[in-house]
């Protein structure tokens, strides 16, 4: 099978004065797996609700393979489904609750059995067919609601805050479950989370929205180390961001570290650093101008890394984690600490 190729072109959805999508583009190629990452009422249900056909959009086209859906009852989507108030039928079992979208497809009875148990042994309830949904645990439930979204083997599955109920084993599980799903039968999955490890963990491409617009879509590697924007780099991830002055000729002044850096993009106002791309200069390294100091403020021990928040001499704080092998010993709190990075480990940030 073959997932569809998903297009929102200039979507924008208003209820009253809200406006809660914003001229939305999102092309997503067939078999892919993008996920909507953003903060509480930036627009990823809404999105998922227009394209699943529960809401239409004020302006613009959903299109699912090139086919414009405005009109396209849901049923007729062929859109695979999984949100976090799923329903069940409570008077089905197991069974039936999966058999369901085969029965309204008019799939014949012996294949619907067939496709019901290999469903429900992918999602390891092999043994539950017959039980109602009442008889279940929470995670349990959402493993059937998983079934039956993917028992007709849709080639867009949609998933809405599936996994954030469940403890963090069972939400493991069928993270892994759902991954390999994906893989298996190649359908284009459109993801909503608030968890980001959750996103960096599952996507191909990851979209960061912000007020019903993507402010950027990258694959989870290049969104964590190239931000583009302070928005990105602080919603993904630890982030040290710092001003910069006067880029000219390629270089730039870090005012809060007293030191002068190569820029290649001349539209960059702050660079962002990641606490682990911070490396210690330790001993008697001679310092050149690329190293900066400062005091240790306070440190945190987690086994093979510590993480130090340092205290620079213009006032700024920033994180650093260190790797302890290979170190004889890092200074700590109180101490003087002497820093320095890569300078291409430094991602440019625009103005937001
Ligand atoms: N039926 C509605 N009537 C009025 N406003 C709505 C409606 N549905 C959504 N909104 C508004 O649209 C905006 C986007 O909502 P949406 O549910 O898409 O956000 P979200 O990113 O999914 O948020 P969350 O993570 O909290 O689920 C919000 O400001 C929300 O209040």
């Amino acid at each position: 099978m073959q997932g569809s190729r998903i297009h929102f072109e200039k979507v924008t959805k208003s209820f009253g004065t809200a406006i809660a999508l914003s001229d939305f583009n999102l092309d997503i190629a067939p078999g892919e797996f993008v996920t909507l990452l953003g903060a509480s009422g930036s627009g990823k249900s809404t999105a998922l609700n227009i394209l699943a056909g529960f809401s239409d959009a004020t302006s613009g086209e959903v299109y699912i393979d090139g086919r414009p859906m405005t009109g396209v009852a849901p049923e007729n989507r062929n859109v695979g489904m999984v949100f976090q108030n799923f329903a069940l039928f409570p008077h089905k079992s197991v069974a039936e609750n999966v058999a369901f979208p085969l029965k309204m497809r008019k799939v014949p009875r012996v294949i619907i059995e067939r496709r019901v148990k290999a469903a429900l042994e992918m999602v390891r309830l092999g043994e539950f067919a017959a039980r109602k949904p009442a008889a279940l645990s929470g995670g349990q439930r959402q493993r059937v609601a998983l079934a039956r979204a993917v028992v007709f083997e849709p080639p867009v599955l949609l998933m809405d805050e599936c996994l954030s109920a469940l403890d963090l084993k069972l939400r493991e599980e069928l993270q892994d479950e759902i991954r390999r799903i994906h893989r298996e039968i190649g359908t284009t999955v459109l993801f909503v989370t608030h968890d980001q490890t959750e996103a960096l963990t599952m996507s191909d491409r990851i979209a960061i929205l912000e007020g019903g617009k993507i402010v950027q879509i990258d694959a989870p590697e290049a969104l964590y180390d190239r931000p583009r924007t302070r928005f990105v780099a602080d919603f993904i991830g630890q982030s040290n961001m710092f001003d910069l002055a006067t880029v000219q000729n390629g270089q730039a002044d870090v005012p809060d570290m007293g030191i002068t850096i190569p820029v290649v993009d001349a539209s960059a106002v702050a660079i962002s650093l990641r606490p682990e791309r911070i490396r210690v200069v330790l001993g008697d390294a001679p310092a050149d101008k690329s190293v900066f100091e400062g005091v240790v403020e306070d440190e945190t021990f987690f086994g093979p890394v510590v993480a130090q928040t340092v205290r620079l001499a213009s006032g700024r704080v920033l994180d650093v984690r260190s790797q302890r092998s290979g170190h004889d010993r890092l200074p700590h709190a109180g101490e003087t600490i002497r820093l320095a990075f890569d300078p291409a480990d430094a991602a440019p940030l625009a103005a937001d």
